[in-house]
């Protein structure tokens, strides 16, 4: 996508748009915070940061290293927008950086005049569900066997406010 803004420094993290170069980085992330699920392998991100035009990663950074991500693609005909992956290294989680990743995403899809946000979640994922939740995400479904382990994974819709700047 190529209308991307984003505030570029908060609270001495610094917001930036992901490259073919962060993969390993965010592969790194991906072993740290996950036990026993399958995580993104390298090509999944490649796809989502270099050839699918309609997605994109936001990475946080402190002096220089990258501690969290997340991604997102248009969908629906680019007038809704979905959560495809949120990490942070555990050594950086509970300082508010996960919520400002999805804030960067909300503020600008609702500048962008997008409708709506989605993503899926691990229904024992309690943990991010919360997150979710005090950002605006509902629950709206509910969908069993999704993941390869036959987990259950839970459908949340964020409605945005358009911003449109006319
Ligand atoms: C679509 C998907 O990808 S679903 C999968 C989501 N990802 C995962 O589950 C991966 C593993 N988990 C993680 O990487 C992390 O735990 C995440 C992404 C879920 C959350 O990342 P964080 O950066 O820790 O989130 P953030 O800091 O914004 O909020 C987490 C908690 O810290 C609290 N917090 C935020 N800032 C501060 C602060 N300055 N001081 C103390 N606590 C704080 C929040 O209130 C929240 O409280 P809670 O534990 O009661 O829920």
């Amino acid at each position: 996508m190529d209308e991307i803004e984003l505030e570029s420094n908060l609270n001495g993290v610094a917001y930036r748009l992901a490259e073919r170069r962060d993969i390993v980085d965010m592969l790194a992330i991906e072993r740290d915070v996950y036990e026993g699920e399958v995580p993104w392998t390298f090509s999944h991100f490649e796809h989502e940061i270099v050839q699918n035009k309609d997605a994109f990663f936001v990475v946080a950074e402190i002096d220089n290293k990258v501690v969290g991500f997340i991604g997102a693609r248009l969908t629906d005909k680019g007038v809704n927008i979905h959560i495809s992956n949120l990490a942070v290294l555990r050594d950086y989680q509970k300082r508010g950086i996960a919520t400002t990743l999805i804030n960067q995403i909300v503020r600008l899809m609702s500048n962008l005049g997008k409708n709506q946000m989605t993503l899926e979640v691990r229904r024992d994922n309690t943990k991010a569900q919360g997150l979710y939740r005090r950002n605006g995400f509902e629950t709206d479904n509910l969908m069993p066997n999704y993941y390869e382990d036959g987990a259950d994974a839970i459908w949340m819709v964020k409605k945005l406010r358009n911003n449109v700047e006319n």
